[in-house]
């Protein structure tokens, strides 16, 4: 595809994997021509389609890149146990794949630890980061633990109602059932194996000693609702990045992308007006 053809969603949707590093990527990749890329990662249980109403809205004002972690959705989950630093592999070998040069990420929860890693790793390729409720570490070793050995025994489906509580505010709990139902779908048809090896990933991962270098301009964003990761916590990762920016979305839980999806856009395109122009 030529960098200024966008495939139209419900339309010529092309789906597209890459093997990279010999695991099996899915990933959705909208170039524009002279726009920058704002590169997406997911958190856990979750599959890229959680960025459609935030990559919709922002059309063809950025480029795109949505992908599938290993262990879930589409992907492959490659070899276990598997670590942060296997993730930021990926996302770095599918950046390459796509002959992207610059990019902005945005990672939400897991995703935001892949992000940190790959700035620690490439930081001549970032330009920006959006930590969108994550920390520099995230749980404890007994709650990871705890949650693997659950989903081992009983299936995903057996932790679904207290994730959707996290995921989701009472108010999206009440009004939005289909989708809830949907995004419910979206955690139990995750494969055990993938989960497990991501919450093994989460259970070993700490940035806190990278978050000091990061030096790109960096926006860290909590749900106000935010059940796993709370805005504390948030903040805690905030006051670590020198001169981060923390902001608060109103009414989401742990997922704005898909809760509160306008402000998330909102927060995007104020903050990618505002980067120095870099290589595109
Ligand atoms: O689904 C959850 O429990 C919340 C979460 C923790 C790490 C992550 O990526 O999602």
């Amino acid at each position: 595809m030529s960098p200024t053809q966008r495939p139209v969603r419900g339309g010529d949707f092309e789906v597209k994997f890459a093997d990279i590093g010999g695991v099996t990527l899915h990933f959705d990749h909208r170039p524009t021509a002279g726009a920058r890329h704002l590169v997406f990662i997911n958190s856990l249980g979750t599959d890229f389609r959680i960025w459609n109403a935030v990559t919709e809205a922002l059309g063809d004002d950025v480029s795109t890149l949505v992908y599938d972690k290993r262990g879930h959705g589409l992907s492959d989950l490659g070899a276990t146990p598997c670590s942060i630093e296997d993730h930021v592999d990926d996302l770095s070998g599918l950046i390459d794949h796509l002959g992207i040069v610059d990019v902005v990420l945005c990672g939400l929860s897991v995703g935001g630890l892949v992000a940190q890693g790959f700035y620690a790793r490439r930081p001549e390729m970032v330009s920006g980061m959006v930590l969108c409720d994550t920390a520099h570490r995230i749980g404890t070793r007994e709650s990871w633990n705890a949650r693997i050995a659950t989903i081992e025994k009983n299936g995903i489906g057996a932790i679904a109602d207290a994730v959707m509580k996290a995921w989701f505010t009472p108010a999206f709990h009440e009004r939005r059932a289909s989708e809830l139902a949907g995004c419910r779908n979206m955690l139990s048809r995750q494969s055990v194996a993938g989960y497990a090896a991501t919450c093994v990933a989460l259970r070993e991962a700490d940035y806190t000693a990278a978050a000091a270098s990061i030096a790109v301009p960096t926006l860290c964003v909590a749900g106000d609702r935010d059940g796993s990761t709370p805005p504390a916590l948030v903040r805690s990762l905030a006051d670590l990045i020198p001169g981060s920016r923390f902001e608060i979305i109103e009414g989401a839980g742990h997922i704005p992308c898909v809760e509160q999806p306008a402000a998330l856009v909102s927060l995007l395109r104020d903050f990618m007006a505002a980067l120095p122009s870099g290589n595109r």
